[in-house]
């Protein structure tokens, strides 16, 4: 039985590399019995329509000239990825088929369905003979034996039969894409990018559940990623949205793609074969996704009046140019979007019927929901005019409109467009993980500061997230009310739920909040940033992983054009990244780093004079909600050394943990065992401290907790630890529980920048959570 069918286009089938990288996907994402459906490896097809072009002009030197360029890049396929007995059949069956093709051209029997099948043919076969070298049972299929056609008809009962007599179900069907054949065996194709056509006719006569698009974007986007940097990546586009914009030109979907679909169950899916673990693009049923918003280029198209359209023509015009067309009623005129290079076979197919109207045309066209689609093309035009082009033609439907124009839509105009069509109306969906001390209060705020921030977006709060039970609600959970709802709805989780919970979110944004203190919590980010999520965090640990982890994320968050704040790990609300990044960002050079950065052990050494214990100290502060959940992760040292190495990484030092010297304010031993034996223990934590600061006073001085990072003449010194700071010292004389960041630099070089206020409290932290969800929001647009 077919469960899946997979397609590769040609950029994923581009080179041996690629080759082995699609094996790998194969290995990974098939059983035995499914499907795999290719296309001509990298630009090959373009080279055989050259070919043709060549042979039509009977210009034999070229034709003899791209064989030989189409045998140099098959041979190099075959010679890198091939050994043995399998390279030599390869290599010899290719050189009787370009021979073959050879003495064709010569003798002028070339036919260019016949022609452009090879590219497919090649593909299908190398792919089949390397899985066989990896040992995966796999076999190659020619589609022509698979797909008939009679006046461009398919004959449906008659390819099932075909598909199910041939498709092994114990090996990996390597099936050709993009070709069939006629009652009479001739070749013919399906049209240009037809092998997405090709994978959605095999999963409906193999009655397979689900087709993954492979290709070289993680899905569908609301605008060229390529040209528009802040274009989002959908994870649910609906299959109507999908169609329209295929027929309006779209690349990423071939438009027919979806007909064999209708009525069927079967799952679509658009995924990156070069970035295997990105959420694809779901192409769900009408009512599985909400309607969202894109932007399409057209290039180079005429508008063709056309008399009297009978049901049924289009399409078959379509097929026969192997474009899938666009038409529409205008005032009692029927329209027909045309590319330029097929209008004369149009034209003659209509016989008197067809008028050019408009020639020449670009343009843009905007796919939307219905009720914003008068605004947006107001907008547009509006945009388009500031950029002097004037739309010479505009045509306004319900779920479009389509601006032709007789200028280019370059990327800097498409951006603009997208900025001021796109990004309205947006919805964010937010995820709170950690629901304790600051969760809590940040919620308390949420309300209030939807209002601040929504503006052009719709924010939701859909997720709510403990260490062993979670709420999704898609729809939105009342901020108000969330402590209720949790009670009656929160359920335990798995790892994987809480994925899948993600990834289901039909969203243009997704938040990803981590309040929590849990280093576990902080692994899964990876697995976020994949499900396009954005980041932010108060908690420290992914921030101070290993380097090689860290940097990773760092380059799978850029990658994917996320966001990731943490000003909150350092020095709580204080806005300590903020200054750090706009001094760097302004040219200045930091060198020096030094203070307290930690509320816990500032508001312990300050308050401390000896007639409270200080394990009782530590109790207060506690409760007072400044600790973290285990206190001696402070007193230890861990979490000033952790905020040293996330200031450190903020300047772009390249450091780990272990690379910060650290003392701990508490002896060794107390580490060990859990919190009840460090309360058990506590006597020796006390005498610790009274012994220090017995020292400190026999100096004139006070007990301190402090930190430095110093970059001087490229050597950094990094280290947290117990100081005696002489009396009248900025130090001594903290408010307690107030952090101090006292920064040198190239400009703030004698007299120092001092950041200076509460590094820890619910309050503050929340509120600075509050802050980097306004900034990560605000550079949304
Ligand atoms: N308290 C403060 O002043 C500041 C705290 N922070 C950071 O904020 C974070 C939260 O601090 P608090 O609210 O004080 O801690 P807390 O202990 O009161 O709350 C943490 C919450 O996280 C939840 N949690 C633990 N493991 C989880 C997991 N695997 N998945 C989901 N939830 C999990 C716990 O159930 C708890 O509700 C910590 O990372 C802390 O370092 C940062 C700046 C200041
Ligand atoms: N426990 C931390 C909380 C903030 O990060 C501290 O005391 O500073």
């Amino acid at each position: 039985m077919v469960n899946s069918v997979h397609k590769f286009g040609g950029s994923s089938l581009s080179s041996s590399s690629r080759y082995q990288s699609v094996a790998k996907i194969i290995i990974g994402h098939t059983q035995p019995g499914d499907c795999v459906v290719v296309s001509a490896a990298g630009k090959t097809t373009d080279t055989l329509v050259s070919l043709w072009q060549s042979y039509q002009q009977q210009d034999e030197q070229a034709v003899a000239d791209i064989i030989l360029q189409l045998s140099n890049h098959q041979t190099s396929l075959i010679e890198e990825l091939l050994q043995a007995d399998a390279k030599r059949t390869a290599l010899s069956v290719l050189a009787k088929e370009l021979s073959e093709v050879a003495s064709l051209a010569t003798s002028q029997q070339l036919q260019e369905a016949a022609l452009l099948a090879h590219g497919e043919l090649w593909s299908a076969r190398l792919l089949a003979a390397y899985l066989t070298q990896l040992n995966i049972a796999a076999c190659a299929h020619d589609a022509r034996s698979l797909f008939t056609l009679t006046s461009g008809q398919l004959l449906h009962a008659q390819n099932i039969q075909q598909c199910h007599n041939a498709i092994d179900a114990n090996k990996i069907n390597v099936v050709t894409g993009f070709i069939a054949a006629n009652a009479q065996g001739d070749t013919v194709t399906l049209g240009r990018n037809g092998s997405d056509y090709s994978a959605t006719l095999l999963a409906s006569y193999c009655q397979a559940q689900n087709v993954y698009i492979w290709t070289d974007t993680p899905g569908v986007f609301s605008a060229d990623p390529r040209k528009v940097k802040k274009a989002i990546k959908y994870n649910k586009v609906c299959r109507e949205q999908a169609n329209l914009l295929a027929r309006l030109g779209n690349p990423v979907l071939h438009a027919k793609t979806l007909s064999p679909l209708k009525n069927t169950d079967i799952k679509l899916a658009v995924r990156s074969s070069f970035d295997v673990q990105a959420a694809p693009t779901d192409i769900v049923k009408q009512g599985g996704a909400k309607q969202k918003r894109f932007i399409t280029t057209l290039q180079n198209v005429d508008l063709l009046l056309v008399e009297g359209l009978n049901e049924g023509e289009v399409a078959h015009v379509s097929q026969l140019i192997q474009h899938s067309l666009h038409h529409f009623v205008q005032n009692g005129e029927t329209y027909l979007v045309v590319p330029a290079s097929a209008t004369h076979q149009v034209v003659s197919y209509f016989a008197g019927r067809a008028n050019i109207s408009e020639s020449n045309l670009n343009g843009c066209a905007v796919v939307a929901p219905t009720q914003d689609i008068n605004a947006l093309n107001v907008l547009a035009v509006d945009v388009l005019n500031q950029n002097n082009i004037t739309p010479r033609f505009i045509q306004r439907d319900s779920n479009y409109t389509l601006l032709l124009t007789d200028q280019l839509i370059d990327s800097d105009v498409l951006s603009l467009l997208h900025e001021k069509l796109i990004n309205k109306g947006q919805e964010i969906a937010l995820v709170v993980a950690g629901l304790g001390n600051v969760g809590d209060e940040f919620l308390a705020q949420l309300n209030d500061q939807f209002k601040r921030i929504s503006g052009d977006y719709s924010l939701k709060l859909v997720g709510l997230i403990r260490s062993r039970h979670m709420l999704f609600n898609a729809s939105g959970i009342n901020v108000s009310q969330w402590k209720t709802q949790w009670q009656h709805e929160a359920r335990t989780y798995q790892q994987s739920d809480l994925l899948a919970a993600l990834g289901e979110l039909d969203y243009e944004h997704k938040v990803v909040i981590d309040i929590t203190a849990s280093e576990q919590f902080s692994q899964l980010y990876t697995d976020f940033v994949t499900r396009d999520c954005h980041l932010i965090s108060a908690n420290k640990y992914a921030g101070t992983a290993p380097s090689a982890w860290y940097n990773a994320l760092r380059e799978s968050i850029n990658e994917r054009n996320l966001h990731w704040r943490y000003n909150t790990s350092v020095g709580a609300g204080l806005p300590v990244n903020f200054a750090l990044a706009d001094l760097q960002n302004s040219g200045d050079k930091i060198t020096r780093i030094e203070g307290i950065f930690s509320g816990t052990l500032s508001w312990l050494c300050s308050k401390y004079d000896g007639s409270v214990a200080l394990s009782d100290l530590v109790l207060q502060a506690q409760q007072m909600g400044f600790t973290e959940p285990d206190p001696r992760e402070d007193l230890s040292g861990r979490d000033m050394q952790r905020k040293l190495l996330i200031l450190a990484r903020e300047l772009g030092i390249e450091l780990n943990l272990e690379d910060i010297s650290l003392e701990a304010l508490m002896p060794a031993e107390l580490a060990q065992g859990t919190w009840d034996d460090f309360l058990a223990s506590k006597e020796s934590l006390n005498s610790f401290i009274k012994n220090h600061a017995d020292a400190a006073s026999a100096q004139n001085a006070v007990l301190r907790y402090t930190g430095l990072l110093a970059l001087e003449q490229g050597k950094v010194t990094a280290k947290v630890g117990i100081t005696y700071a002489p009396q009248g010292d900025a130090l001594a004389n903290l408010t307690p529980g107030d952090n101090i960041f006292v920064i040198n630099s190239q400009w703030y070089n004698e007299n120092a920048l001092v950041i200076q206020g509460p590094g820890a409290g619910k309050e503050v932290t929340a509120a600075g959570v509050h802050s980097d969800l306004y900034w990560l929001v605000k550079n949304l647009k």
